[in-house]
Order: C-alpha cells, then structure tokens, then sequence
C-alpha cells in the first residue's frame, strides 16, 4: 500500500459515515423491508413473494447487518491503529440504523463535514445515485428539524483499488483450490454481479466516461476490468494461461418484458456443462460481503443448479472486512482528505481504467424514473 505517502490527515473532514443497504434481522422484518427497498419500483408482487421465501430460509435475517457490524469494528481498528482519528458511523438504505438516525446523531455529535462510504464498489443508479438520494432525503429531513446543516461528500469508486481486489484474487485461487484436482486448471471463472436494467447499466458513469452509452456502460465496463485483472492475476499464480473467463449476472428482479443485463449465473452453468467444461468458480466480484444475494442467489440457487448438473463448483469469498479493505478504506479517506485541502496525492488503482472522479457529476447515473435531489454532485 502507499498509504505512507498520504499525510495522516483526516481535516476538512470530522467522521465517515459506512452507508449500506441494511437487512431484516427477524421474520417480521422481512416484509417490511421489502416494502422500503420497493417501495415506487414496479416489482411484481410474485417476485416480491419469492424473495421473501429466501430470507425465511434463513429464519428471516439477512447477514448483511452483522458484515456490516464487523466492517465497522475492522474500520475504527485499523484507523485507531494507524493513528487516524476519526469517527466512524453506520446507517442503512433499507433498514435499522437507519441513514436520517445515524445522520442525526453525527449532527448532534457536533460533526459538520461527513465523509460517506457506501458499501457499493461500482457506478451505476442503484450502488452509487440512489444513495446519493438517500443522502440528501435525509438531510432534508435534518434541515427540517432545524439541525445544523451538514455537509456530506461520497468516497470515489473503489472497484479498481489493489486493497478491493487483491482479496478477491486469494479468493479465487482459495476457491479453485476446493475443486477436484483433475478438473482444477481447466475449470472457468464465472464472475457475477448483481443484473440491471440494460438502459441503467447504459447510463450508468460519468456523462464523459468512454463507457457511457456503449453496452453495459460504465457498470459493464468496470467489472469486465476487475474480471480481467483476477483473472490475469490467477493465471500468474497457478501457471495456467488462457483459462477461460466470462462476466454473469444475479439476482434479477423486475418486470420480465423489461430487458436486464444477461446471462444470469444458473442458465450460465448450464452452458457451462453444455460445452464439457469440467468445473467452475464462482466470483461475486459485485458485492463487498457474503449478504443474501450471495447466500441464496449463489450458496443455494446456484449451488443447487450445478449439482443437478453435476457440475464440481465453488465460490469465492467476497472481500468483506479483510485487513487489506480496510486499510484502502482509509487510504481513500486520507487521499480525499488531501485533495480537498489542495494537497496533491497519489490516487491509487490498478489496470487501464484510472481512478474515478471524487465528485459525480449532475448527469452521471441517472434516475431511471424521474430526476431527484441528490447530494455529493457537482
Ligand atoms: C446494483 C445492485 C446492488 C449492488 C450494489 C449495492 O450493494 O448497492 C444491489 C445490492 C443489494 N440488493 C439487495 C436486496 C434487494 N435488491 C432488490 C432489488 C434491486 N436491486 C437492484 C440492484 C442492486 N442491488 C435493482 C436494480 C433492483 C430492482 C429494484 C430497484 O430498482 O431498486 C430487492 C427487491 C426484491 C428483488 O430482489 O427483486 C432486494 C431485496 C441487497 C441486500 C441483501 C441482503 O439482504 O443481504 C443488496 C446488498
Ligand atoms: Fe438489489
């Protein structure tokens, strides 16, 4: 890491705030939760009614919350043991803590400059504009209750950061390593995200991004990057060139006549099995931690797929609050801290991409519905 070059200095900024999509942590929660996360979005209720089936297969608690309970403890770990002194807070989307809580409470705390971090690696409306809604619905609110005003940036998008995907580079080889060994170095990376809406995931980046209106858009092009880049990285370390590779999709929802990005992970495997391919791993290079889209959409539905198959799987771990994570998240921290003091810095990220803007622009990611106040933009 280069974190040695960035001064240990956290000023204009007083606290980060970990933003993330929050989950049920009982049966009752879960219709409820469902009912926030939907609310206006046009799911059908069938849909509706089959999610919920999968967090009552877990006794109707997502482990979200409790990743993001360890990612926060991890956080003000390493930030106490780095010398960087800044608090750390939690708020959800969706559920308790709650974002206009927890914003409420850094104001009561007598915090007046929030750095954000949202549990979303990726541009795009739903991981990066919709919180950035979220963010100024509750500062409205806090306007509202006569609150002193906060001022609150987003931390850029740390897809390409080494501290992001050097992890998920050990999870692969970790998970190739579960396989069969006679079918372990023909085996293909199968790396999966979360489907959207193909005109979301063509809007989706900056207005001046290259991606910006070519399939998939930014969205599909920072991911086929991090692919690429485990990819290469895993060929290095098992001495196997050429394995094959291919970016999937999870989790659709929506309507079934609206177009959403494609191929899903379990018709996938299918094609996989198809063509004699002798194992797979599977990749959630999409997410931050192993939450329900992974449990179920992964560990269960797909799982469940391959061995109808018989085809050998496995899964990588998502990077959730590895040591490497952490410390990336404060190196972001101190690199933004120094760029708003005029202090330049290096800003660190692998591949061909670069690193992402600090500050979105009014045009980047837009809501596919209709226009709303955002905060952190341009
Ligand atoms: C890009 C993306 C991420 C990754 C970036 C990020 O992390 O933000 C993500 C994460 C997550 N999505 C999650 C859960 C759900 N997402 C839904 C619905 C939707 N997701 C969408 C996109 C994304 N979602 C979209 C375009 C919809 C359609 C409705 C809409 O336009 O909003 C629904 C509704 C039911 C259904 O699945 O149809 C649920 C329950 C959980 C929590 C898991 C847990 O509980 O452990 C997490 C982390
Ligand atoms: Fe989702």
């Amino acid at each position: 890491m280069s974190d040695s070059r960035i001064p240990i200095d956290h000023t204009p900024y007083d606290a980060l705030l970990l933003l993330s999509f929050g989950g049920p942590e009982a049966p009752e929660d879960v219709v409820p939760f469902l009912e926030n996360v939907t609310r206006g979005r046009g799911i059908p209720k069938e849909r509706l009614a089959e999610v919920g089936k999968h967090y009552f297969l877990f006794g109707g608690v997502s482990p979200i919350n409790e990743q993001n309970r360890e990612l926060l403890a991890a956080l003000r770990k390493d930030f106490a043991g780095n010398g960087l002194d800044l608090p750390v807070y939690w708020g959800n989307r969706n559920w308790a803590p709650y974002l206009v809580d927890t914003l409420r409470e850094i104001a009561t705390d007598g915090h007046r400059r929030v750095l954000v971090l949202a549990t979303s690696a990726y541009a795009g409306y739903s991981g990066c504009r919709q919180y950035r809604e979220n963010l100024a619905d509750a500062l409205a609110t806090l306007a509202e209750e006569g609150l002193p005003e906060l001022r609150v940036d987003k931390l850029r998008h740390f897809y390409n950061h080494p501290g992001f995907v050097r992890p998920m580079i050990d999870a692969t080889l970790a998970a190739l390593d579960e396989l069969p060994a006679d079918a372990r170095d023909r085996a293909h990376l199968a790396f999966t995200t979360h489907s959207i809406p193909d005109a979301m995931a063509e809007s989706s980046g900056a207005p001046d991004d290259p991606a910006r209106g070519r399939p998939g858009g930014a969205y599909v092009a920072q991911h086929l990057e991090v692919a690429r880049l485990v990819a290469e990285a895993v060929a290095e370390a098992t001495g196997v060139a050429g394995r094959p590779w291919e970016l999937v999709f999870q989790s659709r929802s929506g309507a079934p006549h609206i177009p959403w990005l494609e191929p899903d992970i379990c018709d996938h495997l299918e094609s996989l099995h198809a063509a004699g391919a002798p194992a797979a791993v599977m990749v959630p290079i999409g997410f931050v931690s192993d939450h329900m889209e992974v449990k179920y959409d992964l560990d269960t539905e797909a799982r469940a797929k391959a061995a109808e198959l018989g085809l050998p799987v496995a899964r990588a771990a998502t990077v959730g609050a590895d040591p490497r994570f952490t410390a990336a998240v404060r190196e972001l921290v101190l690199e933004r801290a120094a760029t708003e003091r005029g202090v330049p810095v290096e800003r660190c990220a692998l591949g061909a991409l670069g690193a992402s803007h600090d500050v979105c622009a009014v045009a980047c990611c837009p809501n596919p519905r209709a226009p709303r106040p955002a905060a952190a933009q341009l």
